[in-house]
């Protein structure tokens, strides 16, 4: 286990860059909604009205909405690969389709954000980057208990 979980595993290193992308992605959906309401100079609370000129309360933008949605989403999806992943890890996989899972994963999840919040291509193009994301922490599963009870 030591082993696993250190510098020496190309599969943890992996995992390690990839996560921190993963994380920073999110922290940054937090300064692109706090952005995107000064933008529109529309606020949460009356105490951040003043932020701006001609600032006001507005709880439905349409564009602070659609980051706040893509963001949410990452919080319902990211934080279960972290933990799949570093199961995944301890589950010592074959480096090669490990490290692509990885990698693919951490794409999708980027891909899904650009579809959802800068580029916004109509249906299926979002669920389909949503649906791989979820195929790969799913696969992900699959070989972490095969591994780990010999199914
Ligand atoms: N909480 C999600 C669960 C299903 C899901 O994650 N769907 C993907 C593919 S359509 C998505 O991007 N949903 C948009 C969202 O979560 O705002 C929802 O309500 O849509």
């Amino acid at each position: 286990m030591n082993d696993l979980l250190s510098s020496k595993n190309a599969v943890f290193k992996t995992y390690v860059f990839y996560a921190v992308v993963l994380i920073i992605k999110m922290f940054l959906m937090s300064l692109l909604t706090g952005f995107t309401r000064y933008k529109k100079k529309t606020f949460i609370s009356p105490e951040d009205v003043g932020l701006a000129t001609q600032g006001k309360v507005k709880y439905d933008d349409p564009d602070v909405e659609r980051i706040r949605r893509a963001h949410l989403n990452d919080v319902e999806n990211i934080p279960i690969f972290l933990i799949t992943g570093i199961l995944f890890v301890l589950s010592n996989p074959n480096e090669f389709l490990a490290m692509t899972l990885i990698r693919l994963y951490t794409a999708f999840r980027i891909l899904h954000t650009i579809v959802y919040t800068m580029i916004i291509i109509r249906q299926p193009a979002r669920a389909l980057m949503f649906s791989c994301g979820l195929i790969i922490n799913l696969t992900m599963c699959v070989l972490i208990v095969i591994k780990f009870f010999h199914v």
